[in-house]
């Protein structure tokens, strides 16, 4: 294989994957077709309504669960992979311990690995820089609003400099404008980190504005409907939303989603 191959690979192959959960004796299908390529450095936006298997890709490409069925890899001939040192995540809740500073919650990944904790400090307070909490790294979680915990919890997702970011809804429990806002922020942390991020929301303009990639989730059957590239400059702003080439995208994911 060429070096210009190996560069080519994704990061993320998904082919065909389902899974299903057992619950009162039934199977019950919780998501399926899932084929999906993820390139290193992209972020990658996955919607659809309450139930469709959003958490459950998440879960999967986080190794907590297997996939029944299907090719799972992660990881490329120049990138390896390993689940417990590679992810990072983002979840709804903050879920920052409230006996710990900005800083001592940021560094509890890097505590649990047993990184070298000099390094991981420096580190810690430059993500803190990054994320927009300079000054509050001595705070408690109480001293802070709820999009300030969300930054607090990106950054401690990014500690262990992980390969990969899984955002589950990480702004779905936000006020309407503090999500627009950490929504510009997520962009200028994704361009800044040159992460591989996937991110779940129930919102389709979230999705759009976000993705470089935009997977598609159905429920009733839960699967994959679509996956497509968001072809909007990397550089957005808000005033982007009011385009025709967004629209276009909001559209086309109403239509697979049944809104037509
Ligand atoms: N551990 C489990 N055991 C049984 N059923 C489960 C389990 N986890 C999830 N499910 C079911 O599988 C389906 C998909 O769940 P999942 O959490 O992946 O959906 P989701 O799209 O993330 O939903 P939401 O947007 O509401 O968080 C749901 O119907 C859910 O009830």
């Amino acid at each position: 294989m060429t070096s210009a191959t190996l560069a080519a690979e994704p990061l993320i192959r998904l082919s065909n994957v389902s899974k299903s959960y057992s619950t009162g004796g039934r199977r019950f299908v919780a998501v399926s077709n899932v084929t999906m390529d993820v390139r290193e450095g992209d972020m990658v936006a996955l919607v659809g309504p309450s139930g469709c298997g959003k958490t459950t890709v998440l879960k999967i490409l986080a190794g907590l669960h297997d996939a029944d069925e299907g090719e799972v890899r992660i990881g490329s001939g120049t990138t390896t992979f390993t689940p417990g040192r590679d992810v990072g995540m983002v979840f709804q809740q903050a879920l920052l311990l409230k006996w710990r500073t900005v800083l001592e919650n940021v560094m509890l990944p890097a505590e649990i690995l047993d990184l070298p904790y000099r390094v991981s400090q420096a580190r810690a307070r430059e993500l803190i820089k990054m994320v927009g909490l300079s000054g509050f790294e001595d705070k408690y979680p109480y001293e802070l609003s709820g999009g300030m915990q969300q930054r607090a919890a990106i950054a401690r997702a990014l500690i262990h400099d992980p390969k990969l970011i899984l955002m589950d809804e990480p702004f779905g429990a936000l006020d309407a404008l503090t999500r627009e806002k950490m929504n510009l922020e997520m962009l200028r942390i994704w361009r800044e980190s040159g992460k591989t991020i996937l991110f779940v929301t129930h919102s389709i303009q979230e999705a759009v504005f976000l993705g470089a990639r935009c997977a598609v989730l159905t429920a009733g059957p839960a699967r994959m409907a679509d996956y497509f590239d968001i072809d909007l400059p990397a550089d957005r702003g808000l005033d982007i939303k009011t385009t025709d080439a967004f629209g276009h995208y909001v559209k086309r994911i109403y239509g697979l989603l049944g809104f037509d």
